[in-house]
């Protein structure tokens, strides 16, 4: 249990505080789910498929309501800061219907939907901040084609530019990489930054966990519940990893002839799910700490 405390609450992102969300056939897909992000960061949400992940998006959305718990956003409750449009969402491609005829610049406009009165008549600043969007996330020259028509990774891009034409300060981003070739996660990633450096919060969803420690300060272990949550340098180690992904990740240990000619007693230990495998450089145990790298 977080326990509240005003002055605290003003310089925190996010707070999720022992929450718990029950769907209407009855499964329970978080219990008791609590961490604290502040501002200014990158935070990791791992865990294997169905751990909970989208479910946490949801709640934080207002999309699934709480049975127990509470949110609390840039230190305002999240309904207040939902209703102040201080929060995006970058869903998973999935859940887009890409054959809804739709303008690139109509999409990232709609990130403008809630700025705008009831009659949606976009201003030149509306106008502007699209453009703006646009050239960040370089999908400029894209604008007057339809969504449909681009590739995975310009999707994700646009979907970005809408979260930045809506001015969130907390972005929420399901699964940015799937689907995503090595350059354009490379632009999502310093883009990433350059939003961290702004003082926004970025809660990221990834199954890529070789660049976790690579870009995201914080990480989030999800599995039903939050298993652990902290700065990345302090909780992503194999024990956490071993009590979210348990069997999901193979791990396996290359020292003696399999890695030196000479009898060095060093040892690598891989601990991957296939995709970006995570490296612990070290000695061998009980010989000092690992030093933590990933591939
Ligand atoms: N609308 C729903 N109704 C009932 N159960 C749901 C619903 N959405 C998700 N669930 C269940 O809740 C659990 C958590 O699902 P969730 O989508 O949050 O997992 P996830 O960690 O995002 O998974 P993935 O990595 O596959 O995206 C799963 O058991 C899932 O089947």
């Amino acid at each position: 249990m977080i326990m509240g405390s005003s002055s605290r609450s003003r310089v925190s992102g996010l707070v999720v505080d022992d929450i718990s969300v029950t769907y209407r056939n009855g499964l329970t897909a978080l219990k008791t789910a609590s961490f604290e992000i502040p501002k200014g960061t990158i935070t990791a949400l791992v865990g294997v498929n169905g751990a909970g992940k989208s479910t946490l998006f949801k709640a934080v959305m207002g999309f699934v309501p709480l049975s127990s718990g509470s949110i609390s956003i840039l230190g305002l409750p999240a309904r207040e800061a939902l209703r102040r449009n201080l929060v995006a969402y970058v869903p998973q491609s999935e859940e887009v219907d890409w054959n809804f005829p739709v303008l690139v610049e109509d999409v990232v406009m709609m990130g403008r939907y809630g700025h705008m009165s009831m009659l949606r008549i976009p201003s030149r600043r509306d106008h502007a901040m699209v453009a703006d969007a646009l050239a960040r996330v370089g999908m400029a020259d894209f604008r007057k084609r339809q969504i449909g028509e681009l590739s995975g990774g310009q999707r994700k891009r646009v979907f970005l530019a809408r979260a930045l034409a809506q001015e969130g300060q907390v972005i929420l981003l399901d699964e940015p990489f799937t689907g995503v070739d090595v350059t354009t996660e490379e632009q999502i990633v310093t883009l990433m930054r350059d939003l961290r450096d702004e003082g926004r919060v970025m809660l990221v969803s990834t199954h890529n966990l070789g660049s976790v420690p690579d870009y995201c300060d914080r990480t989030i272990f999800v599995k039903g519940t939050v298993l652990a949550a902290g700065r990345t340098a302090e909780v992503f180690n194999e024990e956490n990893l071993k009590l979210a992904f348990g069997g999901a990740l193979r791990h396996f240990v290359l020292a003696g002839s399999d890695l030196h000619e000479d009898a060095d007693a060093r040892q690598v230990k891989v601990i991957t799910d296939d995709e970006r495998p995570f490296v612990i450089y070290g000695a061998p145990r009980g010989q000092g700490a690992a030093d933590e790298h990933t591939s």
